[in-house]
């Protein structure tokens, strides 16, 4: 008998894989699935962007890079939509919120940005480099851009509309923060009732080792599934190229 397996959309039709995921493998659809860049901006990824002038060590986001790549190749060649999400706010920062928001008090980028004022204006800002999605993985033809103003991607954004209006019912995480932006976007959207599935080599967090092992277990036992490129690679790499 073959292992039981998670089924997101029981009656589609059309060719699909089974993902070897934990806690169970489960069903992917290329029509149903979209795989979701988190944050892949100077901002996260490149040196002198916020998260290293803030402190974080932005060195080992290198390695996700090359990982995002290939999950990204593998999707398009199956027609499956690509979303890239970018963090940030206007120029003025209205969207950032005021002191009446704890984004205000929590936002290390606002909180580095007031505590060095030669910085002021450098972070997040929609239309400067920060914000800007690393040159390594540019969008190409076909795929989505999402704007989001707060860690999850379900708040204040366009992402709930745009993934329904395709018939999105499983998202496939890449991206950073696997603490922050990732699991956030990912656990909103179990409550919305997506089927999250994290990528745990694609991802990389903010903070020490064991928050990224936490969110895997978070994932893993209560909110979605986890698996890996390779597995990802392997899998749909067997579905029918898209003309
Ligand atoms: C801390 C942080 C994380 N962002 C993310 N993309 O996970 C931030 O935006 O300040």
């Amino acid at each position: 008998m073959s292992e039981p397996f998670v089924d997101p959309t029981p009656a589609s039709a059309g060719p699909s894989v089974i993902l070897p995921a934990r806690p169970e493998p489960i069903r992917l659809d290329p029509g149903a699935t979209a795989v979701i860049v988190v944050d892949m901006q100077n901002a996260y990824a490149s040196k002198g962007g916020y998260v290293d002038e803030a402190g974080f060590d932005v060195g080992p986001a290198a390695s996700v890079i090359g990982k995002i790549t290939e999950v990204l190749d593998t999707a398009r060649m199956a027609g499956m939509p690509v979303i890239f999400l970018q963090n940030g706010w206007d120029a003025d920062y209205t969207e950032a919120g005021t002191p009446l928001s704890p984004n205000w008090h929590k936002s290390n980028a606002l909180k580095t940005m007031r505590k060095r004022p030669e910085l002021a204006g450098r972070f997040l800002a929609r239309g400067g480099w920060d914000y800007e999605l690393i040159e390594a993985l540019a969008p190409k033809e076909g795929d989505l851009r999402v704007h989001k103003p707060r860690y999850s991607a379900f708040f204040n954004s366009q992402l709930d509309s745009v993934l329904r209006a395709r018939g999105i019912r499983t998202l496939v995480f890449t991206g950073i923060a696997t603490n922050v932006c990732v699991e956030s976007t990912l656990r909103d959207g179990f409550h919305l009732e997506y089927f999250g599935v994290l990528l745990e080599d694609a991802t990389h967090h903010l903070g020490p080792d064991f928050i990224q092992q936490a969110t895997v277990y978070n994932v893993e036992k209560f909110f979605g599934w986890v698996s890996t490129v390779a597995d990802f690679r392997t899998t749909v790499s067997q579905l029918p190229p898209k003309e």
